[in-house]
């Protein structure tokens, strides 16, 4: 028998009464220490024990305690959240890691485990603590994963669909952390319209890009039909969810009925049923009647009544309204909610929305009075207004919020007197306690009953049962796994007939992306490789040439003068096309025309030229002055030029010309296009030009290693198409295989380009890793590219 305590989480669901029990023993009576209030239980264990229990002692003890009760922590109990919280992320842990090596191999494997608890393996899930490693405790409001249900069912933790535990998130970090969700519990009953209530910025559309696993939490967890959202056994995102956010996500080169199409055939619906609900959808939502009307010729409140259409369409068993009643008339907006009224009865759909418009929340039959990341209260509207005898669901909010105020200002004081470093527990979302507050109200509707969902194994339906009156709610889904992964030819074409739509939308896009081939073609075969004509050259032939006598074989013939003027038989060779021979009587006045730049260059035969040639080609002369003389010089246009002085030109003048490419590049993405710039301007352009630098010093690299032009030319374009490949601007580098990722973070675009999506798209500044990463790494290479220059150049000396 082993003995142990088990710690309440301060931070935890508060007055849930969710304990946790670590022990290593093989059995023992497990002892639990819950503020105050103990309770043994048994449990047979084998290896380890790691269980999520529901103390029901202490759910009734909460209930009957008086509100607003504010928990006062004393020294220990901070001790103890952190052991507490330790031990809650190392049991997640062990369960994603245990549950992905079994049951991604072996599916069928997971309805035998779920059954009551499986002996002797390292996880079980099951009532009773019978499962061995990590064992999720039965109902109330539990975990709401595999508790107690026979078969294949997978349980619904006390028909709360929705469950969110301890969600903890910020943005931005040191002085500009802003906290959005503070350690936040939420439950959403089956069937339940669940209103999301708070002010402006308090970080509800951020929870509800966590339920959508848009947006990841730091810590805590969101549990959506049981399973983590995000997983492919939720499938949210997916078909169970219709999503409206905030910002419009709206193909708004598509027309309204365009746009219902192509959400319904993603989600499988039949033509009909599309054509059934489009039809239902444009007269309920007010939109005009002409389904052709292109969504970007709508008002701003029409648009956004597209998006409510598009979550509507398929029927989901969660929908998630980010503010649908903005920008709508009184009217509509009663027929919104009597639509959502209506949706919901059959207890088959849930709805989370929120709304600025406290008092239309009424209709609801939970809501979750949000501030500064935390939820306040969590109940029925009429429980809140019964509970403080007034009826304004405003006024409410208000006073919660004032006492939410003065709460904050005791906790700081008190936290100032034990000489606690607020920034540093700010920063640390494990040593704050909760200061959620639970109404000890009567639950909301469908929060009592039990809720099953069984899977039939031949066809692969779903079918939610609810135990308390053993109704039976037929779900028209298929069992998720198998719907959502396998490969769908209907997904296919919505998604093909989507691009098509948008490219032939694009008139002028579609356009450039036809022409632009045969344009850079043609501009390529006409400036590039053509060979030069009419170049001006000064000529100065002081060849005498060469006569060479010679004797015959029989002595009665004469002797033979033979002359020969190589340089003249050279000026010939030349084509008069390419160059414009301008002869000078002397080097001087030759050297002084490419100086003044009338001509190109200089071509200086020397007076022995033919004599020299031809005592290297007659005798194989090794005579060096014959060498010297046998030359042709050429004196190009660099006179009295330094070679470093030509370098620093090319520089600059490549600079400039990159800086106005820059500029124009900016002035199209932005004033012209309007692209949306949400950082600051500056350090877009810092790293453009920085990435210019890199460029340059690139271009210097490869000629300086290279022996001629054409090695540079082709070393640049050989290394410049796996840069891009690479550098994720074609193909985003998680679909890469490991290794090269590895190669691709190391490249000079990556990280700039990351740089420039998070200044763009996230308004980041330098402050962040993502940010200053592009331009260390940048300035990196700008170096490196720089070091091999200096040294290639120093081996050619
Ligand atoms: N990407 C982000 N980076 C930094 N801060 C952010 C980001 N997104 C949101 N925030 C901040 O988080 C807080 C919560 O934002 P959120 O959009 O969740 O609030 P909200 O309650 O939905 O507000 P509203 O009702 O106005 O839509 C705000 O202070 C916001 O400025």
């Amino acid at each position: 028998m082993a003995e142990l305590k088990s710690y309440s989480a301060l931070s935890g669901t508060y007055g849930r009464g969710t304990c946790i029990y670590t022990t290593t023993r093989t059995s023992g009576t497990i002892q639990s220490t819950t503020r105050g209030n103990n309770s043994t239980r048994e449990a047979t264990t084998a290896a380890v024990v790691l269980g999520v229990v529901e103390d029901k002692e202490e759910e009734e003890k909460t209930k009957t305690k008086p509100w607003p009760r504010i928990h006062r922590p004393n020294t220990d109990d901070f001790t103890l959240t952190r052991l507490d919280r330790v031990d809650n992320r190392f049991i997640r842990r062990q369960y994603e890691s245990e549950y992905r090596r079994r049951y991604k191999k072996d599916p069928g494997r997971m309805s035998k485990d779920r059954e009551g608890g499986s002996n002797g393996v390292s996880i079980g899930m099951g009532g009773g603590g019978n499962g061995v490693g990590v064992g999720m405790g039965a109902g109330g409001n539990g975990v709401g994963v595999g508790m107690g249900g026979g078969g294949n069912s997978v349980g619904v933790s006390g028909g709360n669909v929705v469950v969110v535990q301890q969600a903890y998130k910020h943005y931005g970090r040191g002085k500009k952390k802003v906290v959005v969700l503070d350690r936040l519990d939420m439950r959403v009953p089956q069937g339940a319209i669940y209103g999301l209530l708070g002010p402006s910025g308090c970080g509800k559309t951020t929870l509800l890009g966590c339920l959508v696993s848009r947006l990841a939490l730091d810590s805590g967890e969101v549990l959506l039909y049981g399973y983590p959202t995000g997983s492919p056994q939720a499938a949210v995102p997916g078909h169970r969810v219709g999503y409206m956010p905030q910002e419009l996500a709206l193909y708004r080169e598509f027309t309204i009925g365009e746009t219902l199409s192509y959400f319904g055939r993603i989600h499988h619906m039949s033509s009909s049923l599309i054509r059934q609900r489009t039809h239902f959808l444009l007269t309920f939502l007010d939109l005009p009647d002409d389904p052709t009307r292109l969504v970007n010729q709508l008002s701003g409140g029409q648009q956004r009544r597209v998006s409510l259409g598009a979550a509507l369409l398929h029927q989901p068993e969660l929908l998630i309204l980010d503010e649908p009643t903005v920008g709508v008339d009184p009217l509509l907006r009663t027929s919104i909610w009597q639509h959502l009224l209506d949706v919901c009865k059959g207890g088959n759909t849930t709805i989370i929305i929120t709304t600025h418009y406290i008092e239309e929340a009424r209709q609801a039959d939970k809501i979750g009075l949000m501030r500064g990341g935390r939820l306040l209260a969590e109940t029925s509207p009429s429980s809140l207004i019964q509970h403080f005898n007034n009826p304004s669901l405003e006024d409410i909010f208000l006073k919660l919020c004032l006492q939410d105020g003065d709460k904050d200002n005791l906790q700081h004081q008190a936290k100032s007197n034990k000489g606690y470093d607020h920034d540093d527990e700010k920063d640390d979302p494990h040593t704050t306690t909760t200061t959620t507050t639970t109404i000890p109200l009567p639950e909301a509707r469908g929060t009592s009953s039990e809720l099953h969902r069984d899977v039939n194994p031949s066809t692969g339906h779903v079918i939610l049962r609810d135990t308390t009156d053993d109704k039976i709610i037929m779900s028209p889904w298929l069992e998720t796994s198998r719907y959502e992964r396998a490969f769908s030819l209907g997904r296919f074409s919505a998604l093909m007939i989507k691009n098509f739509t948008r490219l032939y939308r694009n008139l002028g896009f579609l356009l450039f992306s036809f022409l632009m081939p045969p344009i850079q073609t043609a501009l390529f075969c006409l400036t590039v490789g053509g060979t030069p004509y009419n170049l001006p050259m000064a000529i100065v032939d002081d060849d005498q040439g060469f006569q060479l006598d010679v004797q015959p074989p029989v002595p009665v013939l004469p002797n033979i003068s033979l002359d020969f003027n190589f340089s003249s038989m050279y000026l010939d060779e030349l084509s008069d096309r390419t160059i414009d021979k301008r002869f000078y009587k002397t080097f001087e006045a030759g050297y002084e025309s490419v100086k003044d730049g009338t001509t190109w260059g200089l071509i200086y035969f020397n007076e022995t030229f033919t004599q020299s040639l031809l005592s290297l080609l007659t005798i194989g002369s090794l005579d060096a002055e014959d060498k010297e003389h046998s030359k042709i010089h050429v004196y190009m246009d660099n006179t009295s030029v330094q070679s470093s002085e030509v370098m620093l030109a090319h520089l600059a003048t490549q600079m400039l010309v990159m800086l106005v490419q820059i500029a124009l590049i900016l002035v199209f993405m932005f004033p012209v296009f309007q692209l949306p710039c949400e950082g600051n301007m500056i350090w877009v352009v810092l790293i453009s030009v920085l990435q210019g630098f890199c460029g340059m010093t690139f271009g210097l690299m490869t000629s300086a290693i290279s022996n001629d032009e054409n090695t540079a030319i082709m070393m640049a374009l050989g290394i410049f198409y796996p840069l891009i490949l690479l550098s994720g601007i074609v193909w985003p580098i998680e679909g890469m295989p490991t290794g090269l990722r590895y190669v691709s973070y190391i490249l000079p675009q990556t990280y700039a380009c990351n740089s420039i999506r998070a200044i763009l798209y996230k308004g980041w500044d330098i402050t962040y890793s993502t940010v200053y990463l592009g331009y260390l790494i940048t300035t990196a290479w700008l170096f490196i590219h720089l070091a091999i220059t200096l040294i290639a150049i120093r081996i050619r000396k």
